[in-house]
């Protein structure tokens, strides 16, 4: 991992904003098209606002998400309704959005279509990954039903992911998928979060999902 420390949140957001855009024109003088996967969560609104902004042939850029919670985009805890308005505008408009949700009751119902989708674009040219203090990254929480499977060498792209605390049933990119895009930029806020990183790399990926996906990674942190 490198360790990128920044003054204040306004700063990383413009930083890490450039950067991906830095990172994505680099895939696109090579692909047709390029594949771009962002979390969910409060973190990286801010970096969307200034991303959507980037003047990139966006037309050539899937989104997809590294993980969802199961309700319908219009629900106030959909990552969907998050990247749509405060990503998927300005220039970015003209992105493809693969979703990772599919109205049903339970993923299951619809995860080979959703998969199939994400398996035609894939593999991720660069992924943005938040992280809870918990260590969790994407909807890899530890000791949730599904987060085994999730962490496999040899797990299916998309994996249904419960947990009794947690109030929606989830869905999230496998590890391996995460941790096989070309360019890997982990955000976090918060000294609790910089502790929880460094103290992930010393724990088995079953207690620290965080740890499976950050060997090479970017590590962008402010207070
Ligand atoms: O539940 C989630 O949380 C993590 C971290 O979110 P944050 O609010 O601490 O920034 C996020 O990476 C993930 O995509 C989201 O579904």
């Amino acid at each position: 991992m490198n360790f990128n420390t920044y003054p204040d949140a306004e700063m990383m957001a413009m930083d890490v904003a450039s950067v991906l855009a830095d990172d994505l024109a680099e895939a696109l003088h090579t692909k047709d098209r390029v594949v771009l996967a962002v979390p969910g969560g409060t973190t990286p609104g801010p970096i969307f606002d200034a991303l959507s902004a980037a003047d990139l042939d966006w037309d050539r850029v899937d989104v997809i998400l590294t993980d969802e919670r199961w309700v319908p985009e219009d629900h106030e805890r959909s990552n969907s309704a998050l990247v749509k308005s405060r990503l998927l505008t300005n220039r970015a408009i003209t992105a493809r959005y693969l979703p990772l949700y599919a109205p049903a009751d339970a993923p299951e119902e619809v995860l080979a279509e959703l998969e199939a989708t994400i398996i035609g674009a894939l593999p991720v040219d660069v992924a943005l990954l938040g992280m809870g203090a918990d260590m969790h990254t994407a909807s890899l929480f530890p000791g949730a039903d599904g987060v085994q499977a999730a962490l496999a060498a040899d797990a299916s792209v998309l994996v249904p992911i419960r947990r009794d605390d947690l109030p929606d049933v989830r869905i999230t990119l496998s590890a391996r998928v995460l941790d096989a895009a070309v360019r890997k930029h982990i955000l976090i806020k918060g000294a609790d979060k910089r502790e929880a990183l460094q103290a992930a790399q010393k724990l088995p990926k079953e207690e620290a999902p965080i740890k499976a996906i950050s060997s090479g990674a970017e590590v962008h942190w402010t207070e």
